[in-house]
């Protein structure tokens, strides 16, 4: 497997090992052991699964307090994904990172605390998979406006399928600044 880094602190591109045959496929998705030598020694405690028809966004997504870290894979199909720095006081606060992740590349993408979330499902109907470090807490679920004009993300698409909360999220500038403070991640 080789983990790169990527223009986030902490976001991680992820290329396991994929063995082929002429069957098909097989690859490890997660090995504490593996993963901990590349740095990611973290534990995780619920997976989630969402699939997405073409054309459906997700996002952009955080918790606090609760931050989640999310080891992303996308089983079936392909995205456009983006992380966004939303740790206030960051060097690189507001700055954005976007990979295409798909079942055919078998990227992973590790996602540390404190960065918001979405993706783009861009081929056929997407499986996305990940792995968090805390629990769903809805009471600390956060939202910021995909098409913020002061993110500028490049993203593929100008008319996704939104859910009616993520088409009425806020811009990272009217979020108060204490929901973007992530005192309690360790
Ligand atoms: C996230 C989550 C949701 N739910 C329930 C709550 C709703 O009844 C339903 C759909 O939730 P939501 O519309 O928030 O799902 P997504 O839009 O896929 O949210 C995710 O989208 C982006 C890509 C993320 O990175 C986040 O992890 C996550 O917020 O699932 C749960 O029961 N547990 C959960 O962990």
């Amino acid at each position: 497997m080789t983990v790169s880094e990527t223009s986030l602190p902490g976001v991680r591109l992820i290329e396991p090992d994929v063995y082929t045959d002429d069957r098909g496929s097989f690859a490890e998705l997660w090995n504490v052991r593996d993963y901990g030598h590349h740095g990611l020694d973290v534990t995780f405690v619920q997976d989630n699964l969402s699939r997405s028809r073409e054309g459906v966004l997700r996002g952009l997504h955080f918790q606090n307090p609760r931050a989640q870290g999310k080891l992303i894979s996308v089983l079936e199909g392909a995205v456009y994904d983006v992380v966004v720095d939303v740790r206030a006081g960051a060097d690189t606060f507001g700055a954005w990172e976007g990979q295409v992740l798909s079942a055919e590349n078998a990227r992973q993408l590790y996602v540390p605390e404190g960065y918001a979330h979405g993706f783009v499902a861009t081929s056929g109907e997407v499986l996305f998979h990940y792995k968090c470090t805390d629990f769903y807490h809805p009471e600390a679920d956060r939202t910021v406006r995909w098409d913020d004009p002061a993110l500028g993300i490049d993203w593929p698409t100008e008319d996704p399928i939104l859910s009616e909360k993520d088409a009425g999220a806020p811009a990272l500038d009217e979020i108060p600044r204490e929901a973007l403070r992530f005192d309690d991640v360790r």
